[in-house]
């Protein structure tokens, strides 16, 4: 049963719809794009669809279901910006265990270094940190991973490990994937399919 938007819109005051009538779906197992050019709404969709926001209109269904409101959030969020993403208080020990992440496996994967774990987000690069918001977004309980502008910021190499690991994580667990992207070279590489974020 799929990951789905329908007829959901979205707007942050009165006069301003951002989108309106969206309907679209990611099944388990599937790499999907959103891709549209910047300011369209590609950003306030993936919010919804993670459950960080209601839709004003229409709906956010998962298995047919609204998304679970207690408990581990089976739709999880990466954004471009992972330093707005951690509390910078917490040392990364905690960070992951707190999502309850602890496949070392996944850890190495994602070329996590033991030394990172004693530090703060302060103390780590941006890719670095991005890392760690990737490895905490694949929990046991992660169904679906919405992926948006993931590694806009990061080098080719760190790009490059950070995708290889989620695509295959993403194989192996059979996870419903959204790459929201206004890159579309990337989207025709890693999606099956690609949605135009529609124009209103
Ligand atoms: N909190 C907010 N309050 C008011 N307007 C907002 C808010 N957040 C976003 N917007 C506006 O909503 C529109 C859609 O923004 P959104 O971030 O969803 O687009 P996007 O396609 O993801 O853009 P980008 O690719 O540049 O990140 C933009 O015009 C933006 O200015």
């Amino acid at each position: 049963m799929p990951l789905e938007a329908r007829n959901a819109g979205y707007r942050y005051n009165k006069d301003n719809w951002i989108f309106r009538e969206m309907n679209m779906e990611v099944e388990r197992g599937q790499v999907v794009g959103l891709w549209g050019p910047s300011g369209c709404g590609k950003t306030s969709l993936g919010r919804i669809l993670a459950g960080y926001a209601e839709p004003v209109t229409g709906q956010v269904l998962l298995d047919g279901k609204p998304l679970p409101l207690t408990g581990v959030c089976p739709v999880q969020l990466v954004f471009q910006h992972p330093e707005k993403a951690v509390n910078p208080r917490w040392r990364m020990r905690r960070v992951l265990g707190e999502a309850g992440m602890e496949d070392q496996q996944l850890l190495d994967a994602l070329g996590i270094q033991s030394g990172w774990m004693d530090r703060r987000p302060g103390e780590l690069s941006g890719g670095e940190l991005q890392r760690f918001c990737v490895a905490r977004a694949l929990g046991k309980e992660t169904r679906y991973l919405i992926a948006d502008e993931m590694t806009t910021m990061l080098d080719a190499i760190t790009q490059a490990q950070i995708w290889h690991t989620v695509m295959d994580t993403a194989r192996q667990r059979k996870l419903g994937l959204l790459v929201i992207s206004h890159d579309h070279d990337l989207l025709s590489r890693l999606c099956d399919r690609i949605i135009p974020m529609p124009t209103l």
